[in-house]
């Protein structure tokens, strides 16, 4: 992606510009921290020349004093400035650091395919990171010092103009050659972020699949691709070292020739008595001062690298536009169920595949659909187009008769609940598990929907109640219970839509009788969508659509379906078992 100056600088003020009260006193004490840097060696040149002409031993004292405080207050105004400075950086960043991670959950489900989470996370917080340690340095590395070497500048060129001349042509000569090492070490500093964020995204994608990657005896292979990436960082490593490297012998020959210049120079203003030896010192210090100042620069380089490689990538995801885009609402009142048009929807998930063809059906509000079909023939991503995790590649999706494209996502989400195979369940409490971490929610409320669901006995036998702790993956409860967890969270949602993706495989018998009664109750007043893997669950639905490959090959009243021997759904009545589960 291309982005434009402009695009860098807006990113950057929306979070800076609402720190520019700090910023102005960061400023102030940045400034004062200066001029008292700038004044010191003025102190010393007088102490010198004081010693130089055996002047007045209070006068000495008087300056060696005055340097003493000085060089402290300098101290302690220049530690508050970049406390100020590192305060700005990370408050800054922290808000961006939030809105980088909420862009990227409301991004569209392709993007979210392309790219793994490991991935997202090194780019949300590692580089989020890398800029506020920028930040936190930026202001007083570039600005502070900045202006302290133009300070030095100016007064050398007030002392000799030759020297000060001098002096620019040493600065422009460091500045250029320092401009040409930073293009250089670019693009290799954009290539180590990536790396980094390829390498978590590896880690992150074959610690998730551990178990089928021994069991398939891939590891040799995982290993061989991990050893192949590694090898990549390594040497990638080294050409970001060799340009440090080549950054720092440059910064050093640049000292010494800075020294060189006011040594030879001095010398010859001390002979032609056009300075004085304390004048000389000062020129010195201020030099040191200046060439410090460079150093400190190049010390920072690798940071300005990164910070330029991060921001390039942060940017490039926060501009990232979302292919599903937010629409004014349609409407959707909670709890009261909606009715349902499919109207010649087809959809692929990548360009030139097509999983669903010319899908078309409608489902009044309250009525519930079995939709039954093979592995693979597109039943869930018919339900993903709902929930405009995908937009369909033509035709149109309504609830209540408005296309859902004009729908509020947060608003249409908040009204479809679902109940998948795979229950995400987190390592916290059954109560934080029940409300997605949402204390607003009493336990009264949550104690209440457990009974209305018929579930109370369940919940009864857990043994802390609402504080029984639960672990991520589900460690502790069985398929069943994490089922009617997962149905108390959608009752707790009060959608108008339900959508039910069936276990494929068997619960025990009390849970199951425990899931199919709350089911009954969500649904009851809710239109609803059954993704069946047996005929047993679609036993009581209103209608029955059957998808082929992604067509639909029959869709009608189930009481009809069943009557009419030459449909499909009657054949199956016929030839299986209602318990037996889809191929
Ligand atoms: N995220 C995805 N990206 C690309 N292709 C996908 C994606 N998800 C599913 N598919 C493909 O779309 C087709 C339909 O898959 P879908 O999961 O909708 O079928 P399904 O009927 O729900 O299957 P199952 O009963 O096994 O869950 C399959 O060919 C599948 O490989």
């Amino acid at each position: 992606m291309t982005l434009h100056f402009a695009q860098y600088r807006d990113l950057l003020l929306r979070y800076l510009r609402p720190q520019w009260p700090k910023f102005v006193l960061m400023t102030i004490t940045l400034l004062g921290s200066i001029a008292l840097e700038l004044y010191n060696p003025q102190i010393l040149k007088t102490f010198i020349d004081t010693v130089k002409a055996q002047g007045n031993l209070n006068t000495l004292v008087g300056s060696a004093i005055l340097f003493l405080i000085v060089a402290l207050g300098a101290q302690i105004v220049s530690s508050a400035a970049t406390y100020m400075s590192s305060d700005v950086g990370w408050t800054a960043t922290n808000s961006m650091r939030e809105e980088v991670a909420l862009h990227c959950i409301e991004l569209d489900m392709a993007f979210h395919k392309a790219h793994m989470p490991g991935e997202l996370l090194e780019r949300i917080d590692g580089d989020v990171g890398t800029l506020s340690s920028f930040f936190s340095t930026f202001i007083i590395q570039i600005v502070g010092h900045g202006l302290l070497m133009l300070g030095i500048l100016l007064i050398v060129a007030f002392i000799n103009i030759w020297i000060g001349l001098a002096l620019i042509l040493y600065s422009v000569g460091a500045f250029l050659a320092l401009r040409r090492l930073q293009s250089l070490g670019v693009p290799i500093f954009v290539q180590q972020r990536q790396l980094a964020a390829d390498l978590v995204g590896f880690y992150e994608e074959h610690m998730n699949g551990i178990l089928d990657v021994i069991t398939s005896g891939g590891s040799a292979y995982v290993i061989r691709r991990y050893i192949d990436l590694q090898r990549r960082v390594n040497s990638n490593s080294y050409r970001s070292g060799f340009v440090e490297q080549g950054m720092r012998i440059a910064v050093t020959m640049f000292l010494v020739l800075g020294n060189i210049i006011v040594v030879v120079g001095g010398t010859y203003l001390l002979l032609d008595r056009q300075i004085t030896l304390g004048a000389i010192i000062m020129l010195s210090n201020y030099v040191m001062i200046f060439t410090n100042q460079l150093v400190n620069l190049s010390f920072t380089f690798n940071t300005w690298q990164l910070a330029a490689a991060s921001m390039k990538r942060i940017a490039e995801l926060y501009y990232t536009p979302s292919r599903v885009q937010d629409g004014p609402g349609i409407g959707l009142s909670a709890g009261e169920a909606a009715s349902i048009t499919f109207d010649h929807v087809s959809f692929g998930y990548d360009e030139g595949q097509t999983i669903l063809h010319d899908v078309t059906f409608e489902l009044a509000a309250g009525e519930i659909l079995g939709i039954i079909g093979r592995s693979g023939s597109g039943k869930t991503s018919l339900t993903r187009l709902l929930f405009r995790f995908y937009d369909p590649t033509s035709g149109t999706i309504k609830l209540n008769g408005e296309d859902i494209r004009q729908a509020n996502i947060a608003e249409l989400r908040h009204n479809i609940g679902i109940v998948t195979q795979e229950v995400q369940l987190f390592n916290a409490s059954l109560r934080d598990n029940l409300t997605f971490f949402d204390d607003r929610i009493p336990d009264e409320q949550l104690l209440t929907f457990i009974e209305e669901l018929g579930l109370g006995d369940w919940y009864r036998d857990q043994p802390a109640g609402l504080d029984t702790e639960l672990t991520a993956g589900g460690g502790g409860l069985s398929a069943g219970e994490a089922q009617l967890l997962a149905l108390i969270r959608v009752f707790l949602k009060n959608p108008c839509l339900v959508i039910l993706d069936e276990a494929s495989s068997r619960l025990d018998m009390a849970t199951e009788r425990l899931c199919m009664n709350a089911t009954t109750r969500l649904l009851a007043k809710r239109t609803g969508l059954i993704i069946a893997h047996r005929l047993a669950t679609v036993e009581q639905v209103d209608k029955i659509l059957v998808l082929e490959a992604g067509h639909i090959v029959e869709y009608g009243p189930r009481v009809a379906l069943a009557k009419d021997p030459m449909s499909r759904y009657s054949k199956l009545l016929r030839t299986m078992n209602s318990e037996e589960t889809f191929a």
